[in-house]
């Protein structure tokens, strides 16, 4: 396979720190001007295509999720040359038929973050991207057709609301959530990853597997479930990445979206 563009990005997240499952491996250092990504970027073949991973917390789950550098994470795939950006998230369940072990494609998100790097526009250069649709539906859909096609449980939409943490959420907080926001799924790492995407003008979709019912429920959550539950799964997300980095377009032309376009109507 000829060296040259990346097309296809890949971010880890909880329990997957490795993708395992690419050949002709190599490391990549990637230096960016936001500083250092989570840790190299690996960069091998799958089902004919060039794919980077990268893991947003380190692969020894030494970052937590408000200390990421997403600049620095999202700038270094650019970089390589991608265009699609898979990103994998342990989440939390707000809503009782989303259920452990179960696959969920985001549709929307709430920012309950509170202090992170948003934006590689800080000025001079001032941008204003539409987060109306803040995942790319194309890719979106193929996800979904590819878990499906493997008789995976998905499901089709969700509203991530994306706290800052590391701590989980109180049971208010909880509540809050479920029935005044109506969000469906909870993480703390979507924001910002999800709209330096779209500056970068790179499509996204997040492959969400729900590890817990949040507070809400009977019973608090713990870092130690959602390991054991992501755990238990990662072989699905392995197989279900494989599915997907196969459908995708080799040409990059193909499949051209307003994803790639987002910049049009944002620069002032
Ligand atoms: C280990 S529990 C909380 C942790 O897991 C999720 O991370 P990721 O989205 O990278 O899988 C969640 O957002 C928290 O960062
Ligand atoms: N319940 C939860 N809250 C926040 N982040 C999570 N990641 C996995 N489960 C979570």
């Amino acid at each position: 396979m000829s060296e040259g563009k990346v097309l296809i990005g890949v971010i880890g997240g909880s329990g997957l720190y490795d993708p395992g499952i690419f050949s002709n491996v190599k490391e990549l250092k990637i230096y960016t001007p936001y500083g250092e990504p989570s840790d190299f970027v690996t960069v091998g073949e799958l089902e004919g295509r060039r794919v980077a991973f990268l893991p947003r917390h380190g692969r020894r789950h030494r970052i937590p999720p408000h200390r990421i550098n997403y600049r620095a994470n999202m700038w270094a795939l650019k970089e390589l040359g991608v265009k699609w950006v898979i990103s994998v998230s342990a989440v939390g369940s707000l809503r009782m038929d989303y259920k452990p072990g179960d696959f969920v494609v985001p549709d929307q998100f709430i920012d309950m973050t509170k202090g992170r790097d948003y934006t590689f526009y800080d000025g001079p250069v001032v941008a204003h991207v539409s987060m109306a649709n803040p995942f790319c539906n194309h890719l979106r859909k193929l996800v979904i057709e590819s878990a499906r096609k493997q008789g995976i449980t998905v499901h089709e939409r969700g509203t991530y609301v994306c706290i800052e943490g590391p701590r989980f959420s109180t049971r208010a907080e909880s509540i809050l959530w479920k029935d005044v926001f109506k969000a469906d799924i909870i993480g703390m790492t979507l924001v910002p990853e999800v709209n330096l995407a779209c500056e970068a003008q790179m499509c996204y979709s997040t492959l969400a597997m729900v590890t817990d019912y949040d507070v809400f429920a009977d019973r608090p959550v713990t870092a130690e479930e959602v390991s054991k539950v992501m755990a238990e799964n990662t072989a699905k997300a392995k197989s279900l990445l494989r599915e997907v980095i196969g459908s995708l377009p080799e040409n990059p032309d193909e499949g051209e979206c307003s994803c790639c376009n987002s910049l049009k109507t944002a620069l002032m």
